[in-house]
């Protein structure tokens, strides 16, 4: 492919995930925070609702969702943040969550465990005559189911309480399509839509974040077989190509092809569900 095709798909792709060319941390917080109090307005909402894995996305976004209550409340209005604790049994990394939750400050917490969920919905669907001949897929497919079950546990706190569901989706995820359909890509609102990952780790850094939540290695965390398994091992390009590419920069040609083609490959993701025309 020549240099000038793969920088007018890059440019596509910029636009299509609403990258914008120039960055202020401190402008973004306002900016969001702002679109999140607009949103439950609009929708006469009583609050918002996010599960907080520890990781650096749900960190920056649970503080934005809690800044936005507070802020209606400022104003007269009446509304409140619920952090969702929602391990798979116990969590490996729960001192990184609680140390997410002492940061984020939510107004209320509640910790509900998605594996007996889970584990009960795989057993039921093998008991059906479902047979998994091999034990990886197996274990990709429950990684699967968790997150769907943390949708459905959102969803549940959020139609008890009114409450809007929050999801953590930024232009670095959207590009490689690194989320689960119907699970954690299922939500109401996206407050880090269109940021790099290097920029949600600048809003987490001027909200206030400690530098080792700032900084900690993204994983989804959903293959039991593959513990913490690193994001960036999942692709096999890092997070800083990933970012170069979606503000513009030149990348390697593997990382232009990697992303490219994840792209490609999961645009059904971004536009769901296809309808018959
Ligand atoms: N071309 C197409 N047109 C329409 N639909 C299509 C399709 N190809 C697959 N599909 C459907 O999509 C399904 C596959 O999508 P999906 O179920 O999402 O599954 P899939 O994309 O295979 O797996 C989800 C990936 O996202 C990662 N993830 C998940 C959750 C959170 C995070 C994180 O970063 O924290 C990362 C996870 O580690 C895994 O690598 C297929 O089973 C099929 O139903
Ligand atoms: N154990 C968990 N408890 C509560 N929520 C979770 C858990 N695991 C995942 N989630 C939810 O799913 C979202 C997607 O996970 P993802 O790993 O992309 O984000 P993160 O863990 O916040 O940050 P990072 O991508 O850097 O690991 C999280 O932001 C969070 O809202
Ligand atoms: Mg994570």
């Amino acid at each position: 492919m020549s240099d000038t095709s793969r920088s007018y798909i890059q440019e596509l792709i910029i636009e299509e995930l609403g990258v914008a060319a120039t960055f202020d941390a401190a402008t973004e917080i306002e900016r969001r925070v702002g679109f999140l109090v607009e949103r439950m307005r609009a929708a006469g909402s009583s609050g918002l609702v996010l599960g907080i894995s520890g990781g650096v996305d749900s960190s920056t976004a649970g503080r934005l969702c809690q800044l936005a209550v507070e802020r209606v409340r400022g104003e007269g209005g009446d509304a409140r943040f619920l952090a969702m604790r929602l391990p798979y049994g116990r969590q490996r990394d729960e001192d990184d969550a609680q140390r997410a939750l002492t940061f984020i400050e939510p107004d209320d917490t509640l910790a509900v465990d998605v594996q007996p969920a889970s584990d009960a919905m795989l057993e039921s669907v093998k008991a059906s005559g479902l047979v998994f001949d091999d034990p990886g897929r197996l274990d990709f497919v429950l990684g699967n189911i968790k997150a769907r079950q943390r949708m459905i546990a959102q969803y549940t706190a959020g139609g008890a309480r009114n409450m809007l569901v929050v999801g953590t989706d930024h232009a670095a995820e959207a590009v490689m399509g690194f989320f689960t359909k119907f699970g954690d890509g299922a939500c109401d609102l996206t407050p880090l839509s269109g940021l790099t990952k290097r920029r949600v780790r600048a809003l987490a850094s001027e909200l206030g974040a400690a530098d080792d939540l700032v900084g900690k290695v993204p994983t989804a965390d959903l293959e039991s077989q593959n513990p913490g398994l690193p994001d960036e091992e999942a692709f096999g390009i890092g997070y800083d190509e990933i970012d170069d590419f979606l503000e513009g920069k030149p990348v390697s040609e593997h990382a232009h092809e990697t992303i490219v083609a994840a792209h490609r490959r999961t645009a059904h993701k971004r536009t769901v569900p296809y309808e018959v025309r």
